[in-house]
């Protein structure tokens, strides 16, 4: 009886990070957020709303998407990662790296890929086994239980201010990654349910493009951006902040993929995730 359907915008998940505040900061700038429905959480929480099919778009940690690439497919040159220093995805140790053998270490509930990473590293480039431990994210109650701790995103990037009147050695493990391998690291990417892709390709193509304007128009204002967040910040100042937007890596180019792949190697041959299927990661090409 002529029913129409009722236009719904599509569902994007948004990292409620001090390092995605640039791309909010785009979309806001462009109007782009309009015509979407933004759905702003922690990193683990958008993974699994993603893979529920409760969002259609949105940033995936690296080893999530690995672990479901079969039933997404990742938006083109768009990312969070670093080709050197992160300053937020950080392992916090209260002893050397080289004595945590059989040494308790606490893993951020909030990651999911620089916890893996902090594991291979300590694993294969440090030489020690320790016994590893999930844990919410505060980092003074991780390292009341454990040497040393694996956290991400603003909590990171304020133990990494800190840490000079801290008795705590920090590993940047981005720096960690570039010197290791050679590559940049590639955090999290962003991604469409396949399922959604094929139903609504315009609309996949219109949010994708809405990002990498959003993210254009933000690398030209990052310091902006940072003087509009530090005013919500105790001890961060515009300045540093400046220096972490310009530090973050928004780009997915084919060195990013490079990276991207050399780390699904690795944590295939961990058996932690799925092998990459060859050619892979499978792009949206609307
Ligand atoms: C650079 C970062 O990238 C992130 C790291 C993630 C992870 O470790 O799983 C997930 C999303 C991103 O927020 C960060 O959170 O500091």
């Amino acid at each position: 009886m002529g029913c129409v359907p009722a236009l719904q915008r599509p569902r994007v998940g948004h990292i409620q990070f001090l390092n995605c505040l640039p791309i909010y900061w785009g979309l806001m700038r462009s109007g782009a957020l309009i015509d979407v429905d933004l759905f702003k959480d922690s990193p683990e929480r958008l993974n699994t709303a993603l893979v529920a099919g409760d969002l259609d778009i949105g940033p995936i940690s690296l080893v999530e998407y690995l672990r479901h690439a079969d039933e997404l497919l990742l938006l083109p040159d768009l990312a969070v990662g670093s080709d050197g220093p992160v300053l937020s995805v950080n392992l916090v140790s209260t002893s050397p790296l080289s004595s945590l053998d059989g040494r308790r270490v606490a893993l951020g509930a909030t990651s999911r890929t620089g916890v893996l990473l902090a594991q291979m590293y300590l694993e294969s480039a440090v030489g020690v086994r320790p016994e590893y431990f999930n844990s919410p994210p505060d980092l003074p109650r991780m390292l009341d239980e454990a040497d040393a701790a694996v956290i991400i995103g603003d909590v990171a990037l304020r133990a990494m201010h800190d840490a000079p009147q801290q008795p705590w050695d920090v590993t940047d493990l981005g720096e960690a990654w570039r010197t290791w391998t050679g590559l940049p690291m590639v955090f999290a990417a962003w991604a469409v349910r396949r399922d959604f892709a094929a139903a609504h390709p315009g609309l996949v193509k219109d949010v994708h493009e809405a990002f990498l304007r959003s993210k254009e128009l933000c690398l030209t204002e990052l310091d902006e951006v940072a003087a509009a967040a530090a005013r919500w910040e105790e001890t961060l100042s515009a300045e540093s902040l400046a220096t972490y937007f310009r530090a973050l890596d928004f780009s997915l180019g084919a060195r990013q993929v490079e990276g991207l792949r050399e780390f699904a190697r690795r944590a295939a041959e961990r058996g932690t995730v799925p092998p990459l299927p060859p050619g892979g990661p499978a792009f949206f090409e609307g």
